[in-house]
């Protein structure tokens, strides 16, 4: 039986006047791999901010936030200990987020920092066991040969493969990754999400990664929440994202249309949601 990895409750956040997620909900089980989607602005980084533990959701809003069956946020207040929750899950940003002047094969080291006694993570002591575990994960995302070479000096592609080594060497059972292709050629695009497949597949790693092409979701997620500005409006395979559900997602999309206060819990309902 499989184990709920993520579930979000009644997920309201507010910036301002501003909603920008209104009671949204959802529950991925361990191994899943799913696409978010949704049109510009309509809350996708945010929701993956809550889940990260860097926003909490709106205070007394009933909101709940569930990562590996322990509850990392309530009511809009991070709970004590998700920490160790957090540990356990990786993140993949649009902007690669590595540490240009330092080696690939020590930006991959960093993914074992959360784990490792303060004292030798500080002076960024690594034995020689993680430095073969760290050569692994290179080899495992194609880019070996690269490991002593400045991160700066790599392309787009590969220093997002290099991301992906560095949540590998975390060992992370959760990985969010935001948007990781989005400044990506086609060819390195298909790259990253070969080797998240893979990732997915072989060790059995839930992915939830949020894409702006809708054929990247059909191709590699068999399942899709997606957002429009704040709702959930669709949550279930991506055989089911027809042209006619996918142009009433991205209508208007661009218009900055004033956003409504959260709907009441009833109407939270994701249409045409097939699970
Ligand atoms: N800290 C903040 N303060 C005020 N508004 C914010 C803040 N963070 C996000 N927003 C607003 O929330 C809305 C949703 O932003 P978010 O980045 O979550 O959307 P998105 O779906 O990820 O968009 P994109 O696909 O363009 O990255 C936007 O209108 C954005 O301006």
């Amino acid at each position: 039986m499989s184990i709920t990895r993520i579930a979000v409750e009644r997920l309201s956040k507010s910036f301002g006047q501003i909603h920008v997620l209104s009671e949204v909900g959802f529950e991925i089980e361990a191994g899943e791999m799913v696409a978010l989607i949704g049109p510009s602005g309509s809350g996708k980084s945010t929701l993956l901010r809550h889940l990260v533990g860097l926003t909490s959701a709106n205070r007394h809003s009933g909101s709940r936030v569930h990562l590996m069956d322990r509850e990392v946020q309530r009511d809009g207040r991070l709970l004590r200990g998700s920490r160790a929750q957090r540990c356990r899950c990786g993140y993949i940003f649009q902007q690669f987020n590595l540490v240009g002047r330092l080696s690939v094969l020590t930006n991959v080291l960093i993914g074992r920092l959360g784990s490792m006694p303060r004292w030798r993570a500080l002076l960024g002591r690594f034995s020689e066991e993680e430095r073969i575990r760290a050569r692994q994960a290179l080899a495992r995302v194609g880019l070996a040969e690269l490991a002593e070479q400045r991160a700066n000096t790599l392309s787009g592609g590969q220093m997002q493969r290099v991301a992906i080594a560095r949540v590998l060497m975390q060992d992370a059972e959760v990985i969010f990754a935001d948007e990781p292709i989005a400044s990506l050629d086609p060819r390195s695009a298909r790259e990253v999400m070969d080797i998240l497949q893979r990732i997915n597949l072989e060790d059995g790693r839930t992915v939830l990664v949020s894409l702006h092409q809708v054929d990247y979701a059909r191709r590699y997620c068999s399942r899709a929440i997606a957002l429009k500005r704040g709702h959930l409006y669709y949550d279930g395979p991506t055989e089911g994202l027809t042209e006619a559900r996918l142009q009433a997602l991205y209508e208007n999309a661009g218009f900055d249309e004033p956003r409504q206060p959260p709907a009441p819990i009833a109407a939270n309902v994701a249409l045409g949601a097939a699970s």
